[in-house]
């Protein structure tokens, strides 16, 4: 799509490439990423960024790329870091291998006020992770910008080519999108980035690849696949959207996502399979026994319902799809969660029959394209709520009783995050199980009974997490709501780890 005039980003392996393509968007510009074994398969770019990575140029398989071809294209090059530095040894230059890293702050110190630094302060800080740098520069090349040691930080070959060592990227460079942006002002008129018009040609795209055909979808509640199923519905397709009730769902929200899509137009398929489901778990207490029959019972349940495909269509978004193309450039790989990992799944996109539109969007995209397709902000900004439900959040076996105590619990919990306006402000919050009695007391007597674990993190990427510092306010109100009115539990506590070690979900 808009591969005409767009930004290509080429990937050179470091773990911030995903973010330049981003913050281009974030620009308002069309940005794609591309593998280097694709190069010069990039379309017809209006520029292009050269990422950073974390070889060292001077390796023997450091990565490499067709300088002329580059050059061929006849449009602005940025490289980053890595980028940088191989730019400069095309030029003829040469790059100083270190074994030490920098890593962290410097002070940018741009050497002149127009091109790249126009209108960028004089000592902002910009973020630094590299151990090559450059050394020798070849004679065209100029010092645009150094650090606050006088050592130059950014290059300028020719009026096309520059180079920036640091990482503009990543918000610790406090101005890098400024430089960004200046550096796309250097370039023609640029394919532009707007939700609205990605909407249109992605209805376009799907109403041609479909056809009269049925399509078949999964839907949980969460926001891929909700904007997933309303963008069909809204291309005019014929489509099922299966949503599969584990019985491990919160309080009421079957009902919920059932209204959310009735409002919507968007009829659903509700699968109760929760006797199923939790047959098969019971006196189960090993949480990877737990997950796996989950995992196996959900496929089961959900090919069953699916019957003969004419096409399946997956909320797979842009970063899963990075990710998965850069551990193994296969098709296959682009699948996205365990339980869509089956045979069936590869046969049909084996055939051509699995359609993913969302799959060059970005998580906050999906959001802005769910808001044009008129889904509700409450259901665009859900927490993630894991595939096997309340399961992970019930250590040890689970039973009916546990699940309704947990229930009953979270739904205290969330409904004071929101009335205290906290719940957008955490990524992820949640109430637990702690399945072990202590002692208390409840009017008269006394109570041997569970206790609740409420846990609310901030997080960008589910990788590392955050305890979050909750207004005692809001703990205490929670806490009082919880000990008065949940049967079975007499003890309320607040889990302060961090991920790692501990992980967001208790199981
Ligand atoms: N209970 C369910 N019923 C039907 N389909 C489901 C269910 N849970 C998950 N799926 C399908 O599996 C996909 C991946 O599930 P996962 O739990 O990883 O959620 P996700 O990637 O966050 O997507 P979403 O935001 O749509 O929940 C979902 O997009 C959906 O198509």
């Amino acid at each position: 799509m808009q591969e005409i005039n767009h930004v290509a980003v080429l990937d050179f392996g470091s773990q911030y490439t995903q973010l330049i393509v981003r913050r281009v968007r974030e620009l308002g510009y069309f940005a794609k990423l591309y593998a280097l074994e694709d190069f010069p398969n990039i379309g017809k770019p209006g520029a292009i960024i050269l990422s950073g990575g974390p070889k060292s140029t001077s390796e023997p398989d450091a990565p490499d790329l067709d300088f002329e071809a580059l050059n061929g294209f006849g449009v602005p090059v940025l490289g980053v870091c890595y980028g940088m530095q191989l730019l400069n040894i095309k030029f003829g230059g040469s790059v100083k291998a270190s074994n030490r890293r920098e890593y962290g702050p410097a002070t940018l110190v741009p050497g002149e006020s127009s091109g790249l630094y126009e209108g960028v302060s004089k000592n902002s800080q910009v973020w630094m992770s590299h151990s090559d740098t450059v050394e020798n520069l070849p004679a065209c090349a100029v010092v645009i910008a150094a650090n606050q040691h006088g050592t130059p930080v950014s290059l300028k070959w020719d009026e096309r080519f520059y180079g920036i060592q640091f990482h503009p990227e990543v918000t610790h460079s406090h101005e890098g999108n400024r430089i960004l942006h200046n550096f796309l002002l250097t370039a023609g008129e640029l394919a532009p980035f707007h939700i609205e018009d990605f909407k249109r040609e992605l209805i376009e795209g799907i109403k041609q690849t479909v056809g009269s055909k049925q399509v078949v979808c999964g839907v949980s509640g969460g926001v891929d696949s909700t904007v997933l199923a309303v963008l069909l519905h809204e291309a005019g397709v014929n489509v099922r959207a299966i949503y599969v009730d584990h019985g491990l769902m919160r309080k009421d929200e079957t009902a919920e996502v059932q209204n959310n899509f009735h409002r919507m137009g968007v009829e659903i398929e509700t699968i109760d399979a929760s006797e199923r489901f939790l047959g098969a778990l019971a006196g189960v207490a090993d949480p990877e026994t737990k997950r796996k029959i989950i995992g196996e019972l959900f496929i089961d349940t959900f090919w069953d319902a699916v019957g003969d495909a004419e096409m399946l269509a997956q909320g797979t978004l842009y970063p899963d799809v990075i990710e998965s193309a850069s551990n193994a450039k296969s098709k296959a790989s682009k699948i996205k969660t365990h339980h869509n990992r089956v045979d069936r799944i590869l046969e049909l996109q084996a055939q051509g029959k699995v359609l993913e539109p969302l799959a060059e969007l970005f998580k906050d995209e999906v959001r802005a394209l769910g808001a044009s397709l008129g889904i509700a902000h409450d259901i665009l900004w859900r927490h993630p709520f894991p595939g096997p439900g309340l399961a992970v959040r019930c250590p040890g076996d689970i039973t009916v009783e546990k699940l309704d105590i947990i229930r009953e619990c979270d739904a205290i919990f969330i409904g004071k995050l929101k009335e205290h306006g906290w719940y957008e402000k955490v990524w992820q919050a949640y109430a637990g199980l702690i399945p072990v009695k202590t002692v208390g007391v409840k009017g008269d007597e006394r109570s041997y009974e569970w206790s609740t674990n409420l846990r609310a993190v901030i997080s960008d990427d589910a990788m590392t997490a955050d305890w979050v510092e909750l207004p005692s306010q809001i703990l205490r109100e929670t806490s009082n709501r919880i000990l008065n009115e949940v049967k079975g539990i007499n003890r309320v506590l607040y889990d302060i780890s961090t991920k790692p070690p501990a992980s967001i979900e208790w199981e």
